[in-house]
Parts: structure tokens; sequence; C-alpha cells
């Protein structure tokens, strides 16, 4: 098991992962934010033909949406069951994705500078040294190529959205999906990134209305944010 790894955080997505391609199921607001995300992200670096990562993809919602888009993509994540069910719909998709069953870090070493952007979204808040991770990505990237994270702020407004609002309220996630302690304040991220040589380019929002049920990027970074770096030249 890799050092930077959470066995309890990697069962709970095995033990969900048959139900990752149900947009009715757990998995339902990764289905939901997807389009708002893959825009952001082709935006501001036009996803086709360019080699892509994405790191802790799980059942490959955003390295799918990426392929349609015109990218090589490979996919990385610790979960050997999402990694199952990412190559099984990939026959019903037809599109075509690297799917592998690696860390970042052990990754990295094998594959520095391959890649023209990486991703790694919803990924950080669920392992123990997430500036290991950031410090891989940037390693995965070429030289002026760009990275983008997107994670959980810290915060009570953040408790009461995103654990209890999502997980006991509105009942859009299973309760313990999120441990408060392991979201991570900008502030932090943008440190990290920094520290392994990533400039933090852009920062945004992504906030949900539970009355319309609508997400939307935005100015709000206090729950749930994205951010675009590019990796030193
Ligand atoms: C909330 S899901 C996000 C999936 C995908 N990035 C997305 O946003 O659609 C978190 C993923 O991170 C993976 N993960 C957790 N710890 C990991 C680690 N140490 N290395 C690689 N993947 C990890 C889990 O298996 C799961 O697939």
């Amino acid at each position: 098991m890799n050092a930077n790894a959470d066995p309890a955080e990697l069962h709970k997505f095995s033990e969900l992962a048959h139900r990752w391609w149900d947009p009715t199921s757990e998995f339902k607001p990764l289905h939901d934010i997807n389009p708002l995300r893959l825009n952001w992200i082709d935006a501001s670096s036009p996803l086709a033909g360019k080699r892509v990562i994405d790191v802790g993809c799980g059942g490959g919602i955003l390295s799918e949406s990426m392929a349609a888009a015109g990218a090589t993509v490979t996919g990385i994540d610790l979960s050997d069951k999402a990694l199952g069910v990412a190559r099984l719909h990939l026959l019903e998709s037809g599109l075509k994705v690297n799917y592998e069953l690696a860390a970042a870090e052990e990754y990295a070493e094998r594959h520095a500078g391959q890649f023209d952007i990486v991703t790694c979204l919803e990924m950080l808040e669920h392992v123990p040294d997430p500036a290991s991770t950031i410090a891989a990505c940037a390693k995965l990237v070429r030289p002026g190529g760009e990275v983008y994270f997107s994670t959980l702020n810290r915060n009570p407004k953040s408790y009461l959205f995103a654990i209890i609002g999502a997980e006991y309220v509105l009942r859009l996630l299973p309760r313990g999906t999120h441990e408060y302690a392991r979201f991570i304040k900008p502030s932090e991220l943008s440190r990290a990134c920094r520290d392994a040589g990533l400039d933090v380019l852009d920062l945004t929002g992504m906030s949900y209305n539970p009355f319309t049920k609508v997400y939307a990027l935005g100015r709000d970074t206090d729950v749930n944010y994205l951010v675009h770096t590019r990796r030193d030249g």
C-alpha cells in the first residue's frame, strides 16, 4: 500500500464503485458538476490533442469527458474496483482512456514531465498528505503545462454545507463521505502549489443551490473550489 493512501477511503469508493455511472446514485454530484468543471478546464487549456492525466480518476466521469473532448487521457487511481468500472464503461461509451492502478507519487517517478495537463479533482481531501500528491502532479506535468485541482474549503460554512447539508439533510452523499479535518483552505493549497513549483493562476468557487438544485461556478470559494495552476517553465 502506498504511504500516501488511506485504506478506509479507498474501501469506501470501492464499495460504491458499481454505482459510479448511475446518475441518480451517490455519484450524482460528480455527474452534475462534470460539465461545469470540464468546460472550465477546456476554456483555459483546450483539451483537444493534449496528453492529460487524471489523478484519482475513480470510475472515469471526468476522464471520459476529456477523452470525448479530444484529449489522450490516462486515468490513475488506487481503487481496483473503481478502475474496473471505468474500464467496463469504455465498452459502452466507445471512448479510449488508459486506466492504470497507481499512486500519483509512484507514477510520477516513471512518467515525469510527460503530460500537458494534469487534473486532480475531488481527490486531495481523501489522502493523508495532499502536499505530496500536489508535488507528484507538478512532477507529472511538463514545464509550462497546466495542473488543475478541486477540493473542499475548511471553515464552519463548509462543515455545514458539505457535511451536515450534503450528508445528513439533503442526503446527496452517504454519511462519512467526507472528513472535515481533511478539508483544505485555499491558502494551504496555494502554498503547497508554490512549494511544488506551480503558479496559481485562477481560483474559482463551485456552489450548490439546494432550492434550484443547480451547481454554478462563481466567486464563492467557501465550500467547494477549483484551482488552475501552471508549472514554472
Ligand atoms: C470523490 S472521488 C473523485 C473521482 C474523480 N476525480 C472525479 O472527480 O470524478 C475520489 C477518488 O480518489 C481516489 N483516491 C483516494 N485516495 C487515493 C490515493 N491515495 N491515490 C489515488 N486515488 C485515490 C478514490 O479511489 C476515488 O476514486
